[in-house]
């Protein structure tokens, strides 16, 4: 059986893509590392609350609205997005522990100790594990580079010893083979469509630049599947205008929005972050926190 795994492996990916970068992640268990938080970069971000209208804004499970309560509902809206915060919210939002698990190449490899977990998923080059970074406070835990494509395997990082965050590869780099890339697709829709702890995909759209074709794709292919989903907008810190195709990362946000409107029943929750700010960063752990406790609860 090991020789036919081995097989399926290398099918799956050239053997160079598979070891190197889920190696050097492998490394990082040697040495237990705690939180540091010389990283933390809160400064004011400027950005203002938008009014949303209520049927765009995300409910979550466990809380209700009527359009009488619209001043409060709004008020209880995370800034720089459309997420209503709820019931479900608790003091377990903040990060203490993050801590590597393992690298799996099949979804059958992953952890089956049955903890909610929230998968990071979207191009190459997105900002995934910069993210991942950004939300546990730590500089390194993920690898990140400028080239795209470092993330080849389906990373596990356990946090405060109760979820997990999942790094997965990008999608869309060009530069992958074709074996890869054709794959990429079943390996990761597998994942979607299999893994019964995911209580939610974060979709990581570059608000810095014009919505994509393939984005537009796989938000369309989320919803018609009826894979929860989180729209997580990065990179909202790059404003050079002209170079980013003229437009703003709040017009981009809209935008990308209006255009899969159609394939979603209710509107899916969005917000607008920056790991270089860390903008969004506690609002999305609140959001987790709420998504997670009413999971546990259901
Ligand atoms: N300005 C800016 N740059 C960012 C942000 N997030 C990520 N980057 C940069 O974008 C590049 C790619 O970041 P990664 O986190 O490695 O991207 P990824 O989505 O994990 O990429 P793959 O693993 O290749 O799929 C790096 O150079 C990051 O420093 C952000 O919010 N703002
Ligand atoms: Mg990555």
């Amino acid at each position: 059986t090991t020789t036919s795994l081995l097989v399926h492996r290398t099918s799956l990916f050239p053997t160079s893509r598979i070891l190197s970068p889920c190696y050097s992640a492998l490394s990082q268990l040697a040495a237990p590392q705690t939180i540091d938080h010389s990283d933390d970069d809160d400064e004011p971000q400027g950005e203002v609350q938008v009014q949303l209208p209520l049927d765009r804004l995300f409910v979550p499970p466990g809380a209700s609205v009527s359009a009488g309560d619209a001043e409060a509902v709004t008020a209880r809206v995370l800034k720089g997005s459309n997420i209503v915060l709820g019931p479900y919210a608790r003091g377990d939002a903040n990060v203490i522990a993050a801590d590597f698990v393992k690298s799996s190449v099949r979804p059958d490899d992953c952890p089956r100790d049955g903890l909610p977990e929230f998968a990071l998923v979207g191009r190459s080059n997105v900002g995934k594990s910069s993210l991942l970074n950004s939300l546990v406070r730590r500089k390194r835990l993920a690898l990140t580079s400028k080239k795209p494509g470092k993330t080849q395997c389906i990373n596990h990082f356990k946090v405060n010893d109760s979820w997990y965050l999942v790094d997965l590869p990008g999608y869309g780099y060009a530069a992958a083979p074709q074996e890869a890339r054709m794959n990429w697709d079943e390996f990761t829709r597998n994942y979607f469509l299999s893994r019964e702890n995911l209580v939610s995909v974060f979709l990581l759209i570059d608000a810095s630049i014009p919505a994509k074709k393939i984005d537009l794709d796989y938000a369309s292919w989320l919803g018609q599947n009826k894979v929860p989903m989180t729209l997580v907008f990065t990179k909202c810190d790059k404003r050079k205008k002209k170079k980013n195709g003229g437009k703003r990362p709040e017009e981009n946000v809209q935008n990308f929005q209006s255009l899969i409107r159609e394939y979603f029943e209710a509107a899916p929750p969005w917000i607008m972050t920056s790991g270089v700010t860390n903008q969004g960063r506690d609002e999305i752990l609140l959001h987790m926190s709420q998504l997670r406790n009413y999971w546990l609860k259901h």
